[in-house]
């Protein structure tokens, strides 16, 4: 049976209402197309002028304005709801966890994933170090979704194709970005094709994408990219939805005729 899923992309400010404000319209407007699940962007529930400022609006698990509106929105709507990243409070108090929690239709807490590669770059004048500002993670996060098992990652983790054949076989890879325009125009379309390739499956990426208040440009293009490596749905710049089906008959059929994953020696 195949099943809608959708990516959201944002352009978030320092402002956590008004982020939530987003996220509400757009999650709204994604279940109305269909949509079973749908995944926020890394980020979005703030991009802070600096990066410290997420350190204030930090929640302990389990409550907080920005958990409550996920749960609740969840819940109302029927979906899958993968809340992108939001800060968690962490044991140092000038640090927070860079977390992807998910929402049943329920709106029960179904999966938590915590970043583990933390983003550092340095060229010209743009510059950018997470672990000022972040505890890594170091757990695996795989979740049971009516269609599959669906692995988790967040933006740099992109980068480490071990970390996704840790997972096992997943049916879908959601991955919530916040990617530079720089590093997004010159790898980021090649890298999630790569992921879906080489490990047969779907691969969702929800994206920020334009100019934050902050001054940092992100490169958007959120998408569905299929097992055989097809970008499905895309959406370059500004605010939107990105919507798409999985369909396991189809990924049964690449995995059949090229049974690469079958081949592995190590
Ligand atoms: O890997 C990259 O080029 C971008 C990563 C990034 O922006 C992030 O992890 O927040």
């Amino acid at each position: 049976m195949r099943h809608t899923v959708a990516a959201i992309q944002m352009i978030s400010s320092p402002s956590v209402p008004d982020n939530i404000a987003t996220a509400d319209r757009l999650v709204r407007h994604a279940a109305a197309a269909g949509a079973l699940l749908v995944l926020l962007p890394e980020y979005w529930a703030i991009m802070g002028i600096n990066d410290a400022d997420k350190v204030a609006v930090a929640e302990p698990l389990g409550q907080g304005p920005i958990q409550d509106f996920m749960a609740g929105l969840a819940k109302e709507l029927g979906i899958w709801l993968i809340g992108g990243t939001l800060p968690l409070a962490s044991s140092d108090p000038l640090k927070v966890v860079n977390t992807t929690l998910v929402y049943s239709p329920q709106g029960e807490s179904a999966g938590r994933y915590d970043k583990i590669h933390l983003f550092g770059f340095s060229q010209g004048n743009e510059s950018y170090n997470e672990s000022k500002t972040i505890v890594p993670g170091k757990n695996l996060g795989v979740l049971d979704a009516p269609f599959g098992k669906v692995g988790m990652s967040v933006c740099y983790d992109l980068r480490f194709p071990e970390l996704f054949r840790a997972m096992g076989p997943v049916s879908l890879i959601v991955l919530p970005a916040a990617f530079t325009y720089t590093t997004g125009q010159a790898h980021w379309e090649i890298l999630l094709r790569a992921r879906a390739i080489e490990n047969q499956c779907y691969v969702l990426a929800a994206a920020q994408g334009g100019m934050h208040p902050n001054g940092r440009r992100t490169w958007g293009h959120s998408m569905l990219i299929d097992p055989w490596g097809t970008v499905k749905s895309v959406l370059a710049e500004g605010e939107g939805v990105v919507t798409g089906e999985i369909d396991p008959a189809f990924m049964e059929g690449v995995r059949q005729s090229l049974p690469a994953l079958k081949h592995r020696t190590m």
